[in-house]
């Protein structure tokens, strides 16, 4: 027995030495100390070795990073391992980031993704900035999503609009439950798909649901994604991969469904009277022609539209979700809003994009949601090159992470900052103030800034305005639940929003006959 114990002291012991050893071994591969001389910004207390990845590993990353900047200070010097970050929640240092050092930080600096569709640097997201993401902005502002071509695409989305209230009306008068995700989902994604590609995917067939699922599926790798642009070295010294399989998933299913329907818009091209959509044509000269401005492959077209569908699926469907729930949840709100509907659009037709102008109070319930719920609370960029931000210098190649939530729900910014309150974006001579902008940061800021917001705002407000001016909402209990999903990146409800609709008391729309 005696000799027993004696042996496992000594594993135990050998055991310990081989885990220091380990330890050292990583912490000289990992960690290397800053130079001396550098007046870095403050960095709070980090763990050995990992340093402050257990912050990135926690189940609402944003309110942990927000945490961490109330206690130390609104810029921060953070380290995972190696990898230097720079955490900001001021939006004043934001700004100053955003005027002076722009160029710099316009590389996300997110893993490549070679060879699959999602995620990759072929399309506009994760693209580095250069030549190509040049090519592909251009082509989105001026073909998808800049003012003229929104007023071109108007009509794609009235329809689908139109469509959206027909199905919430059967389901009222089916006294069914409606889950307003899944709702929205289809209104957003059908008219994105139509105004992209020229056609929405079929609902019969099941392709429509098969690219909300994909979407979906994405959505759930962006946690992923995020963690992947930080730990990208030493996970790739350490040979691990954090998504691959899945990505090559969801990927092949990307690539089969987009494959077939560029086969059947080529073949819509050699019809005499094709009519398809301006960026399909573009897209596809560019493919074909040696000259072109920038010479792309169908993979890059491909790719372009799972980062259109992905960027702007979920962040109008969680959006337009949190909204309805503290609609619901502030009568007076509701009242408001409705006041200002029936008398602007009236009881006798559905809302339209062309009244919003006109809506100012929804406008501002609109621009509140996106303030208090950004659906994307974080921004990821990298410095490609040392810079002094605010008397603090910051080493080449460090991250930078912007808490979007943090700055929106800046006490020092805003007047009663948890509280949802649209009039507080009423007085338009303030909200177009520059220290008013730079406090709103939801869309990101900068080259690399969201190219959707107008789209985004006309789909948001329309689908808000149609839900308030002719249903009226019940829920179980008497308030929503408006807890935030825990171990996501993208900011939705933890409990999904299901109501019962009951249509007020006006002549259900007919469409036909309005057209006729
Ligand atoms: C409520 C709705 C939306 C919100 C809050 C939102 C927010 C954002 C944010 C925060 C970024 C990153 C910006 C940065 O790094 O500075 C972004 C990027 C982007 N968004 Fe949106 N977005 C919305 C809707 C849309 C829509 C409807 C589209 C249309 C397709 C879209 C297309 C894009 C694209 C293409 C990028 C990448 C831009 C680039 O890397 O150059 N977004 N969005």
């Amino acid at each position: 027995m005696g000799a027993i114990m004696n042996v496992d002291y000594q594993n135990c012991f050998i055991l310990i030495f081989i885990c220091l050893l380990s330890l050292l071994c990583c912490y000289s591969l990992f960690f290397k100390k800053p130079k001396v001389g550098f007046r870095l910004p403050p960095c709070p207390p980090s763990l050995p070795i990992i340093g402050h990845l257990h912050l990135f590993l926690s189940l609402l990353i944003h309110k942990s990073l927000q945490k961490l900047s109330s206690k130390y200070g609104p810029m921060l010097y953070l380290r995972v391992f190696n990898v230097p970050i720079v955490l900001v929640s001021s939006s004043s240092i934001a700004y100053e980031i955003f005027r002076s050092q722009d160029v710099n930080v316009s590389s996300r600096n997110f893993p490549t993704n070679e060879g699959f569709l999602i995620f990759s640097s072929l399309g506009i997201f994760t693209a580095p900035y250069g030549d190509q993401w040049k090519f592909m902005k251009k082509l989105v502002v001026t073909k998808l999503l800049g003012p003229q071509a929104l007023e071109r695409s108007q009509g794609v989305r009235a329809k689908e609009l139109e469509g959206f209230y027909l199905n919430l009306l059967d389901k009222a008068m089916q006294k069914e439950s409606v889950d307003i995700v899944e709702e929205v989902m289809k209104l957003v994604n059908n008219s994105i798909c139509k105004i992209i590609m020229g056609k929405i995917f079929s609902e019969e067939d099941g392709e429509a649901e098969c690219i909300r699922g994909l979407v979906t599926k994405s959505d759930a790798l962006t946690k992923k994604l995020f963690l992947a642009a930080i730990l990208r070295k030493p996970l790739k010294k350490l040979g691990i991969s954090l998504f691959e399989k899945e990505l090559m998933d969801v990927s092949h299913k990307f690539d089969e469904v987009l494959e077939k329907i560029l086969v059947e818009y080529e073949e819509t091209v050699l019809e005499e009277d094709h009519q398809g959509s301006d960026m399909m044509d573009v897209l596809l000269e560019a493919c074909g022609d040696e000259n072109a401005e920038y010479k792309i492959t169908r993979n890059h077209i491909k790719s372009l539209f799972v980062d259109l569908f992905i960027a702007a699926t979920d962040s109008s469907t969680y959006t337009i979700q949190w909204i309805m729930g503290e609609i619901m949840n502030n009568s007076y709100i509701l009242e408001k809003l409705r006041e200002e509907i029936d008398s602007v659009v009236g009881k006798t037709r559905l809302i339209q994009e062309t009244d919003l102008p006109n809506l100012p109070y929804l406008q501002a319930t609109v621009k509140e949601g996106i303030r208090l719920h950004p659906p994307a609370p974080l921004l990821v960029r990298t410095f490609q090159e040392g810079c002094e931000i605010g008397g603090f210098y910051i080493p080449e190649k460090t991250k930078l992470i912007v808490n979007g939530y943090a700055i929106m729900r800046d006490p020092a910014n805003w007047e009663d900052p948890l509280v949802f309150k649209p009039e507080r974006f009423l007085d338009s001579s303030r909200s177009n103030q520059k220290e008013e902008l730079l406090k709103f940061i939801s869309f990101g800021s900068g080259r690399r800034g969201c190219p959707g917001v107008n789209l985004a705002y006309v789909s948001v407000g329309t689908a808000i305005g149609v839900m308030v001016q002719c249903f009226d909402w019940k829920i179980k209990g008497d308030k929503v639940n408006m807890d935030e999903a825990a171990g996501k990146i993208t900011l939705t409800m933890a409990h999904p929003l299901k109501c019962t609709l009951v249509p007020r008391n006006h002549v259900p729309f007919n469409f036909n006959c309005a057209d006729s």
